[in-house]
């Protein structure tokens, strides 16, 4: 049987964990309620079976509310998507502007090295004149505000104002083509539309202008009011557009306000705040609706408990405002944190200036992917050459799965003295499901636990919990928690679209679509990858993450990788095992290189995980969210052909991979060795 783990390979942990919030929130409950519960594990046990556990929470992070909750969940038989905290009124964005002084709120920097700090006080100003301006235009609660774009100080305005009013905000990152765009925003139909005009990536400059039209003509007929062209990311300009009816420049927008106070208003707990989007690589996406109250009380119980946050610390999450990091950040405004944000690429003008930004800026809290951590690994970077990163207290890794070399090794590269904090949920609970315990040992490549709140558990194909004897299998969660998207956009009115996606594998429980696998030993979870791409050559299960775990030997050579199963019926009866690389620039695929990976694989896995066949390819596809889509490939080599929607970010990628339906006829051509 495979090892997923070795528990031996502690890591770190925290230098004064009984004074960690988690702990303080622990010893809370315990007087409150005259409990005895001892450490985490008790807690998450009381968190998954009284649902009191929220209104603790509730009442610990202190959420602001002008009408109290009348219970904690409506009265009667508990449904899947449950009515939380009936009768409660509150505000999502008066909970992250409580402060309005002079200390840093955010520190904005981009491509350009712009950096500018604006405060708590200034803030609030920015937010008051925009929802001023909102309101003259029409905008009224449950009316979607749409915006394309950057990680910027603009962005968190708009959505923090939208939010005041009670509208719906959603945002797609400025790399979106037009398709990907309005295949979002045509569904939603926006009364407002919030556009950049100039961004920059990677250098290069791009105007937005013709993406602006074809969008924009085509939402005007949709119901939208008015769009707003923000000030080029580059030079702050303001640029006009003429042949576009309904624009404003957004000086123009905001003259239009009346100076009106913030207000606040009062709503319930599921009132919607966000629409996220699914990344169906092929369909239109899904429109995930999530609640003010349910996004509130997940994100910041994960910061404050999870991150052990305080008003202390600088957080900074490289994210785009396309994915559910972006929403998943601003919370931190509710602890009174201050926020980082970047716009760019973190490998311009130089990824040595990004890290020594990140270093200098005293960043506490940092957020990034495995992939961005592979390749300052690749590269051969030492960033405690670059940066001191002395401030650093917790790195939050999320977006795949995070290896145990890749973990060990970030560990160990910034400094060795701070809380990695490996994390997994996703955009359909715009939360975690399981991550970082600030008071629990950790262990090289485990994720700590499971959330509190969050009942996970691993069921096997027939539903049977396989959790307890260190068995992989699906992630499911069995009982509901406050961040369920409320619904989807234009679903049925009972909610028949959400349903089967998220309950009808297990009838009535929530499958994540993650396989994973906990240690029966720490109780740590290691996510082995998506469980639509779990491999299963001679009905071996395992996930695409253990492959790549054994493909972080060779990063100085292959750049990326991607590996998926094929299912050919008419060929085989059996799943065989496909693994594509691609090289890093100079280095070339070589039957010696072959043979080696062959043979790390069979050693660290077993002769069942070796590919059936080794190829070299000259791209990887990936969501606009950097997320490598397998189940596309897996498809496309299974002989599927497909139209990739516009959360592709390469969709010519995906063409690489369609003459791999016939490998048969490639291995003749050019005598493939097979293990077939
Ligand atoms: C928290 C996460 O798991 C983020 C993601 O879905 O990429």
């Amino acid at each position: 049987m495979t090892s997923y783990f070795d528990s031996s390979r502690f890591l770190w942990e925290h230098p004064q964990a009984k004074f960690t919030n988690v702990e303080n929130f622990r010893r809370t409950i315990n007087r409150k309620h005259g409990l005895n519960l001892k450490d985490y594990h008790d807690l998450h046990k009381y968190s998954i079976e009284d649902y009191t556990f929220w209104k603790d929470t509730w009442e610990y992070l202190r959420i602001k509310y002008s009408v109290p909750p009348q219970e904690i969940i409506a009265k009667g038989p508990i449904p899947e998507v449950p009515v939380w905290f009936p009768g409660a009124r509150l505000n999502y964005a008066e909970n992250l502007l409580w402060r309005n002084d002079d200390s840093i709120a955010i520190t904005a920097n981009n491509e350009l090295g712009n950096v500018a700090d604006h405060s708590f006080r200034e803030l609030r100003l920015r937010v008051q004149r925009m929802a001023s301006a909102m309101r003259a235009n029409g905008l009224q609660i449950g009316d979607r505000v749409a915006a394309v774009v950057t990680n910027s100080v603009d962005a968190v305005t708009i959505a923090l104002a939208t939010a005041s009013i009670g509208g719906i905000f959603s945002s797609t990152a400025t790399d979106m083509g037009v398709q990907g765009i309005l295949d979002r925003y045509r569904q939603i139909q926006p009364k407002l539309v919030f556009f950049e005009t100039e961004v920059m990536y990677a250098g290069k400059v791009m105007d937005l202008q013709s993406k602006i039209s074809a969008v924009v003509k085509d939402l005007n007929d949709r119901g939208l009011r008015c769009t707003i062209l923000l000030p080029s990311a580059i030079s702050g300009n303001e640029i006009e557009m003429t042949g576009v009816s309904n624009t404003a420049t957004l000086s123009k927008f905001l003259a239009s306000g009346n100076g009106s106070e913030l207000v606040f208003e009062q709503l319930p707990f599921s009132q919607p705040l966000y629409i996220l989007y699914s990344s169906g690589t092929s369909g239109p996406p899904k429109c995930i609706v999530h609640s003010a109250g349910g996004v509130l009380l997940q994100t910041v119980k994960d910061q404050r408990l999870g991150f052990d946050m305080t008003e202390n610390d600088t957080l900074f999450q490289y994210t785009t405002t396309g994915w559910m990091m972006w929403t998943f950040m601003l919370s931190a405004l509710a602890t009174g944190c201050r926020m980082v944000l970047y716009d760019g690429s973190p490998f311009h003008p130089s990824l040595e200036g990004y890290l020594k930004f990140i270093s200098d800026t005293g960043v506490t809290l940092w957020g990034t992917s495995p992939r961005f951590l592979a390749e300052v690994q690749g590269r051969k970077l030492n960033p405690l050459k670059i940066g001191s990163f002395e401030g650093l207290r917790a790195m939050s890794v999320t977006g795949a799965v995070v290896t145990a070399p890749i973990f060990k090794w970030a560990h160990e590269a910034f400094g060795g003295k701070f809380h990695l904090i490996s994390t997994s949920g996703g955009t359909d609970v715009c939360c975690a499901f399981v991550g970082g315990v600030p008071s629990l040992p950790l262990y090289v490549g485990e994720i700590q636990h499971k959330c509190l709140g969050m009942a996970v558990q691993v069921l096997d194909p027939e539903g049977k919990n396989v959790e307890h004897s260190g068995q992989p299998g699906e992630m499911v969660c069995t009982r509901p928690h406050p961040s369920i998207p409320v619904k989807f956009w234009g679903d049925t009115a009972d909610g028949k679209k959400l349903r089967e996606t998220y309950f009808s594998f297990y009838p009535g429980i929530w499958r994540q679509g993650d396989f994973m696998v906990v240690n029966p030993k720490t109780k740590g979870i290691v996510i082995l990858g998506r469980s639509d791409g779990v491999l299963n050559p001679s009905g071996v299960r395992f996930g695409s993450g253990e492959i790549y775990s054994v493909m972080e030997k060779f990063t100085s050579v292959v750049d990326d990788c991607i590996c998926v199963g094929q299912r050919r019926p008419d060929i085989d009866q059996d799943e065989r095992v496909l693994l594509f690389l691609k090289m890093r620039p100079g280095n070339k695929f070589s039957t010696s290189l072959e043979k080696q990976i062959r043979s790390s694989i069979r050693s660290a896995l077993s002769p069942r995980h070796v590919p059936s066949h080794i190829f070299e390819v000259e791209d990887i596809p990936y969501t606009v969210n950097g997320k490598k889509i397998e189940i596309a490939v897996k498809q496309i080599v299974s002989g599927s052909t497909l139209k990739p929607s516009g959360t592709v970010a390469n969709p010519d990628a995906l063409k690489l991979y369609y003459k791999y339906k016939d490998i048969e006829q490639i291995a003749k051509a050019s005598g493939l060795k097979s293990k077939l």
